[in-house]
């Protein structure tokens, strides 16, 4: 997808036509750049500016367009209202989405557009319009809206009174959360809240919504699917920020957090259980299981538990769907406690010759554990994990061990899945990604839910025998 963006130039490659770059090409688009303007800029602030001639706006965007085929259109800076004139003209000549933000006002609060009204004959042009809330008031020629309710209807009074999607931002606004809306003259056609990160490099957000929003559309040809992407995209590269080491005002947010963010934890968490895999590969019930000597007996008792402990699992999952703070994480937690309860505990039971037995203070204990993190999304998925990740784990060496005949089969087919190695990935990556969004105290409460988890599943497999376990992994 070829993604044109039509902005000014931000030295400190945090906003601007900079930032739409590499935006785009963090969301799976081919950047193209014309340049309105040049700015003096750093992260504290814009010492200068230098607009391009208007005819050599124009001159860019035709040979460009003479060329290549433009599949989205982003707007950022156009400084004066010659540079919008020629690119109204200009977008009069082309066929593409168009999403424009109206540039006004650098987070440092220098001025980046001579007059919010100039802006007008473009709006009508634009597909998208994407203000911040200062903005949003100033097109409308009124003061910023301090509540969402306020946004929401400055933002539909906009869509309606230029016949254009508004992408209302909330941004700006006190609160715990960062909601943001797609408007038209109807009313919220969708709308998405992410948590409020705390950073003060946020330099170039709305640089970098709008063009991941552009790319995404251009990529789905829906604009809630693009809006949701680009949001979680935003939250992603805002909550890697603080990685970065850019200047000493609002620095950049982290652009290509997908690809080169900080080391990845879940692989330190693996090695951090490193033994305490090792001990359960090592277990009577591991061994007798991979081997088929397990007294069938043993085998039902660990059976009866387990389906207990699925039982509350499933709750637990459920939870974890209810405190996600997205859609894709909400589906999956509800999706995994919904196959738990119609697949997985269907099998338990063909196995089970009586009605389940009552929990063991094993089983309770680990239980327990997993509802003392049920307050917190990060942690409780953080304990969630190794029910997932061991079993896969441990699924593939018992599923290697399988032969014809074997009295346990079934049962050892069932983690060897591609269908359980693709939950087990995504669970993974839902962990990864809540504990890139956490702070450090949030971080080492969430290793240390998983931690305790792990060293319950070791106590789990381990109870049949009524091995004893001393392991810690603190
Ligand atoms: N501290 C923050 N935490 C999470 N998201 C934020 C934060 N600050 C801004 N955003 C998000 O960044 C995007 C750009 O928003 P906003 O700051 O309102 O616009 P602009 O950068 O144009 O002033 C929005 O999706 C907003 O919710
Ligand atoms: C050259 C240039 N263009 C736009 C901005 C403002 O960008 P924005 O994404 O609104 O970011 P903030 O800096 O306001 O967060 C800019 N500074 N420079």
């Amino acid at each position: 997808m070829n993604i044109l963006s039509i902005a000014g130039s931000d030295p400190s490659g945090g906003a601007g036509i900079q930032a739409d770059l590499k935006a785009i090409a963090a969301n799976g688009g081919y950047g193209m750049a014309v340049i309105t303007a040049l700015t003096a800029q750093n992260t504290r602030g814009v010492s200068g500016v230098q607009a391009i001639d208007g005819d050599f706006v124009t001159a860019q965007l035709e040979t460009l367009s003479a060329d290549v085929r433009i599949d989205a259109v982003k707007i950022g800076m156009l400084a004066n209202q010659e540079i919008i004139g020629a690119v109204a003209a200009w977008l009069d000549t082309v066929n593409a989405p168009v999403v424009l933000d109206p540039v006004m006002v650098a987070t440092s609060g220098d001025a980046l557009l001579e007059d919010a009204a100039a802006l007008h004959p473009l709006l009508a042009r634009a597909t998208v319009i994407t203000p911040n809330t200062a903005e949003l008031g100033a097109l409308l020629g009124e003061a910023a809206a301090q509540d969402w309710e306020l946004v929401l209807e400055q933002a539909r009074r906009l869509a309606s009174a230029h016949d254009v999607l508004v992408l209302a931002k909330g941004g700006h606004l006190a609160g715990a959360q960062c909601p943001d809306a797609l408007v038209s003259a109807a009313g919220v056609l969708a709308e998405f809240s992410s948590p409020r990160l705390a950073t003060k490099n946020t330099h170039g957000t709305g640089c970098t919504l709008s063009s991941a929003l552009a790319t995404r559309f251009a990529a789905t040809g829906d604009w809630a699917t693009a809006l949701e992407q680009a949001k979680g995209y935003m939250l992603r590269a805002i909550g890697a920020a603080d990685e970065l080491q850019v200047g000493s005002g609002h620095g950049p947010v982290h652009h290509f957090v997908d690809f080169f963010g900080a080391a990845d934890p879940m692989a330190a968490w693996w090695e951090d259980i490193a033994p305490l895999r090792a001990g359960i590969d090592e277990l009577e019930f591991i061994v007798q299981l991979a081997d088929g000597s397990l007294e069938r007996e043993k085998f039902e008792y660990y059976l009866a538990q387990d389906a207990l402990y699925l039982q509350r699992y499933a709750q637990v999952l459920a939870q974890a769907s209810a405190l996600a703070p997205e859609l894709d994480s909400q589906r999956f937690w509800a999706k995994g406690a919904g196959e738990i309860l119609e697949g997985e505990l269907q099998l338990h039971r063909s196995h089970l010759v009586e009605g389940l037995a009552n929990p063991s203070a094993t089983t309770l204990n680990y239980v327990n554990h997993l509802s003392s993190c049920n307050s917190s999304y990060p942690e409780l998925i953080a304990a969630i994990l190794p029910c997932y990740w061991l079993y896969q784990d441990i699924g593939k060496r018992l599923a290697a061990a399988n032969y014809e005949g074997h009295p346990y089969g079934d049962w050892l087919q069932t983690y060897a899945s591609e269908e359980f190695d693709e939950s087990t990935a995504q669970a993974i990556g839902m962990v990864r990604a809540a504990w890139k969004l956490a702070d450090p105290a949030q971080r080492e409460r969430m290793r240390q839910a998983f931690l305790r988890s792990s060293e319950h599943e070791l106590a789990f497999f381990a109870q049949a025998h009524a091995e004893s376990v001393e392991f810690s992994t603190a």
